[in-house]
């Protein structure tokens, strides 16, 4: 069985205000594997985004342990935290993209913080935004790119450092049904192609079932089911699952965003991509990052 990448043992958040507290994580466990295409669903309010915003310790769990490929996060600050954040890259839902920065110097970003020599940042933007289909882009500002432009970009600069696990919260949610199956598909690539571990966040079990080889349930603050997504949306035994498999219509792919092939669990999609990203080469594991083990993967 390959190795964890991420391991999330107890996590408990607690959020204390004026209007009291709230326990957002109440004791989350969860594994995801290398290598693995991995979702996690569950109703508004479950703690999805609070999880995200603490694997990448953006928000300081109350208390818990996070393991990202066996380094204890939560023990980190500073530089150590930040060289192992970079093993993370995020997928937010509604991009993030910096306004007064053109397609390629959103993804030259997280380069520049890493202190990349300049030319070899070109290039590698260069490679990048041509692997997510946007090379004739480059210039553009994010206001003048469509939803799931914008989100390929994101994708695109959540990959410059070469992340070994890409972390998507709700990334289809602000797109329509068309421009969603373009952003899954996307992310099969990634995880097909570059072999990086997926943790996809989401509210539409659709994607889970078209991409994903396990999920997790979430349910006020805590994991409610974890397995095969077959056997979760075909057997649910926890009754959250029940829940939002009735809410979502239960029939296959037959919630909101109707239209997204389920092509079964890490297939690729059924239906061709209105909007199809570039190709790599079939021979192409990788993006060819060059000098190997060098400049890209930075700070490591
Ligand atoms: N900064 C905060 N301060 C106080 N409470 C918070 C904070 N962030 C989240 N919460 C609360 O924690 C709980 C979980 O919220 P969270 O946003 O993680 O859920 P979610 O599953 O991502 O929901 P959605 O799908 O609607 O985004 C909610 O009750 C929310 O109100």
């Amino acid at each position: 069985m390959p190795e964890p990448m991420l391991e999330v043992r107890n996590l408990v958040k607690v959020f204390r205000g004026r209007r009291g507290t709230t326990t957002a994580l109440d004791g989350v466990d969860l594994v995801v594997r290398r290598g693995e295409f991995f979702g996690v669903v569950g109703p508004s309010g479950a703690g999805k985004s609070t999880l995200v915003r603490c694997i990448t310790l953006l928000e300081r769990p109350t208390t818990g342990s996070i393991r990202l490929g066996g380094v204890e996060l939560t023990r980190l600050r500073g530089a150590a935290l930040r060289r192992q954040r970079r093993r993370i890259g995020l997928v937010f839902q509604h991009f993030h993209l910096l306004w007064s920065r053109t397609a390629a110097g959103n993804v030259a970003l997280p380069l520049e913080i890493a202190g990349v020599p300049r030319d070899r940042i070109r290039h590698r933007v260069e490679e990048l935004l041509d692997w997510v289909g946007l090379a004739d882009k480059a210039g553009a500002y994010p206001a003048q790119l469509s939803g799931g432009q914008k989100q390929r970009v994101a994708i695109a600069r959540a990959l410059a450092t070469e992340p070994e696990l890409l972390l998507c919260d709700e990334p289809t949610s602000a797109l329509d049904a068309a421009t969603s199956r373009t952003v899954l598909e996307l992310l099969q690539r990634v995880h097909r192609e570059l072999g990086i571990t997926v943790l996809l966040i989401t509210h539409q079990l659709e994607l889970v079932r078209a991409a994903c080889q396990r999920v997790a349930v979430m349910d006020a603050g805590r994991i409610a089911e974890c397995g095969p997504v077959d056997a979760v949306f075909g057997r649910p035994q926890a009754e959250a699952t029940r829940r939002l498999l009735a809410a979502a219509g239960d029939g296959a792919g037959s919630d909101a965003a109707a239209g997204i092939a389920t092509a079964g669990q890490g297939a690729p999609l059924a239906q061709p991509l209105p909007d199809a990203v570039h190709p790599l080469p079939a021979a192409s594991g990788r993006l060819p990052a060059p000098g190997v083990a060098g400049p890209w993967r930075v700070g490591r």
